[in-house]
């Protein structure tokens, strides 16, 4: 489905996020002695995110999808085009947008009920009312009894429930998910999966999510927006069209198709950094690996 045709289906859903034309460059040195050149990131991307949408961004390594991602969250701006939310043009971050990353970054200092509370003490909420808040998120990630510890008396899933639950707690509108679940165990990942399925069924938030495992994009997504490498760009969008809620599907048919689909766009994909691929290695080899996970 090309952007248009979203554009027109989306004519009875509200568009919450759109992109246009974004390019965006790096001035990099080949050599240490020679003068920065342009290195061409992303060019002609064009997204629209539906209002209460999953959206999963899958693509080669270095195709941009972070780069995308941070210029939603008004970390990075482009270097021509423009995102628009709510058809307002985005120009830093604002509490309306919630981050998680791989990696967690969390508050080392401050406890579990500390780090979720931390958005509402931006926001100036009183603190009885962040106590109450911050202890629904924590029992919505399943971290009950766990609000006086710190980050280093927790593992990698309990971290990431953490960081969903802190960006959650303040209440973002939009959700941008860069590889959250990539630095846990296959099991916690598939658990992590479910509950911000059920997590997003009971918000409905607006989430972009970006993955390389091709099996987490279907298995969450509504739609999945695949990029092409560089310079990155939307090569097509997939619409997951799998009945919710997904508990078991990654055994049907139809899970499998839509898969070998995705598969096949990434299939001819490589990065090269603007030069000749060196060697025969599609990027659905590497990608499929972690999604077979
Ligand atoms: N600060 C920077 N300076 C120069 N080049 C950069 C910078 N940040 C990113 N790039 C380049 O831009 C391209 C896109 O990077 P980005 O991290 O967005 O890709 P990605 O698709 O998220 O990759 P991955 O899947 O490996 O995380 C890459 O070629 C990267 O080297």
């Amino acid at each position: 489905m090309t952007d248009s045709q979203v554009a027109a289906d989306s004519a009875g859903t509200e568009a919450k996020i759109i992109a246009r034309n974004i390019r965006r460059v790096y001035w990099v040195k080949r050599q240490p002695n020679e003068a920065a050149t342009e290195f061409e990131a992303i060019k002609h991307l064009d997204l629209t995110v539906k209002q209460g949408e999953f959206l999963a961004i899958v693509g080669p390594s270095g195709c941009g999808k972070s780069t995308f991602l941070d210029m939603v969250a008004g970390l990075a701006f482009p270097s021509s085009g423009e995102i628009t939310i709510d058809g307002k043009l985005i120009t830093g971050p604002a509490l309306d947008r919630g981050i998680v990353m791989q990696g967690y970054a969390l508050f080392p200092w401050r406890t579990v009920r500390k780090n979720v509370e931390f958005g509402l003490e931006i926001k100036k909420v009183p603190k009885k009312d962040r106590k109450e808040i911050s202890q629904r998120y924590i029992e919505m990630v399943g971290l009950t009894n766990f609000e006086e510890r710190y980050p280093h008396e927790l593992s990698g899933g309990m971290k990431q429930r953490v960081a969903i639950a802190r960006a959650l707690a303040y209440d973002p509108e939009v959700l941008l998910m860069d590889e959250p679940f990539a630095a846990v165990d296959a099991q916690t990942r598939e658990v992590l999966q479910e509950e911000l399925l059920r997590i997003w069924e009971k918000t409905k938030k607006t989430i972009i999510f970006v993955t390389h495992g091709i099996d987490e994009a279907v298995f969450l997504a509504d739609r999945v927006a695949v990029m092409s490498a560089h310079p990155g760009t939307i090569k097509e969008i997939v619409s997951i069209n799998l009945p919710r809620p997904r508990d078991g599907i990654r055994s049907s048919a139809d899970f499998g198709w839509v898969r070998h689909k995705i598969w096949e766009l990434l299939q001819n994909e490589h990065f090269t950094g603007g030069k000749k691929p060196a060697a025969d290695q599609s990027v659905a080899e590497s990608i499929s690996s972690s999604a077979a996970l």
